[in-house]
């Protein structure tokens, strides 16, 4: 069954914090960013998994990108991370839930990096540079993907990793949940192909479809780093606890709810900061 993203009770309930909860309640998130004057992109996700309530993130930069970083963030925390040892250390800390990868990180970093991070078997986002990084040797990628994973391509991004399937989608030979379903099943994770008709399918076979057309249109999404955003959504849902399928569907319709509720006009770093309004409109 194919299921239509709309806002629901079930989602609603999962986004409240209760009165008695307290910041590991609601999971520590580690966003990864990559070398000095790249940072943009992970700041995003990071504030982005904040603002989705996130007990705490982390955003782990090379030694040099410290100072950078530090001039842009208060809330989200900051840490050296220098190489993929460090790395696999920090998961001694067991409140470290979910890991977010990709955005801003460039390729020889994430190729360090991805392995690394999914030797740890928590929650985690591969998007952009995460992905892309492998477009030549897609292997060990696939071979260390888990059940805890979610791949947020972009129809380019998707194109790197699932050539055949995106040959067949663009030829219209396979419908794009299609793709997107059988990419799932190849990966044993979930893919979230993007999109103003986005479409998440789990390795289970889960499949559903947010349409961001007539009155749930947000075209204003169309702008860089908005997917950045989304990353952030959504490891910020996983660090609460959310399947990784439910945070991708919860994510996906808190950002393009967010830009609706934000309207023209909108860049990608507005899209965190009308999370306050939105939640506040869908009472939580
Ligand atoms: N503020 C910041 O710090 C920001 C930082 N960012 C960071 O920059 C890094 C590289 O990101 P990027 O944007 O340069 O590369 P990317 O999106 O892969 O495009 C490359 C090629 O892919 C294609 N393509 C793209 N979109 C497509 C689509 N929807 N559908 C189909 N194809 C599509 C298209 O190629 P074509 O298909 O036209 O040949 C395009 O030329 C990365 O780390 C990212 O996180 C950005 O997030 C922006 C904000
Ligand atoms: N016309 C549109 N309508 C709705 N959503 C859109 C539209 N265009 C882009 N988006 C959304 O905006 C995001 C763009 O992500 P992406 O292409 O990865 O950009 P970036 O790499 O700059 O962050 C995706 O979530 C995509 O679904």
């Amino acid at each position: 069954m194919i299921r239509q993203i709309t806002l629901t009770e079930t989602m609603r309930a999962a986004l409240r914090k209760g009165v008695e909860d307290h910041k590991f309640s609601h999971g520590h998130a580690l966003v990864l960013a990559g070398g000095p004057g790249r940072g943009g992109a992970a700041r995003l996700a990071a504030r982005a998994a904040l603002r989705a309530g996130a007990g705490l993130v982390t955003l782990a930069c090379p030694q040099v990108s410290l100072a950078e970083n530090a001039a842009h963030l208060t809330a989200v925390m900051l840490t050296a991370l220098p190489d993929a040892y460090t790395l696999r250390g920090m998961f001694a800390d067991t409140r470290l839930n979910a890991l977010c990868l990709g955005p801003g990180l460039g390729a020889p970093r994430a190729l360090e990096m991805v392995p690394g991070a999914l030797w740890g078997r928590r929650a985690t986002v591969l998007d952009a540079d995460a992905l892309t990084a492998f477009e030549h040797d897609p292997g060990p990628l696939f071979n260390a993907l888990h059940d805890k994973v979610v791949l947020t391509p972009h129809p380019g991004e998707f194109r790197h990793l699932f050539p055949d399937l995106a040959r067949a989608w663009e030829a219209g030979e396979m419908s794009k949940i299609e793709a997107t379903s059988r990419a799932a099943v190849r990966a044993g994770c979930t893919v979230l192909l993007k999109g103003h008709e986005t479409v998440i399918a789990s390795a289970a076979e889960e499949i559903a479809v947010h349409s961001a057309t007539g009155e749930m249109a947000a075209p204003w999404l169309a702008t860089a780093g908005s997917g950045d955003v989304l990353a952030g959504l959504i490891v910020g849902l996983m660090a609460r606890g959310h399947s990784p399928f439910e945070a991708a569907c919860s994510g996906t319709w808190l950002h393009a709810a967010a830009a609706r509720q934000f309207g023209p006009g909108l860049i990608a770093e507005d899209l965190p900061d009308a999370l306050p309004a939105l939640f506040r409109d869908i009472g939580l």
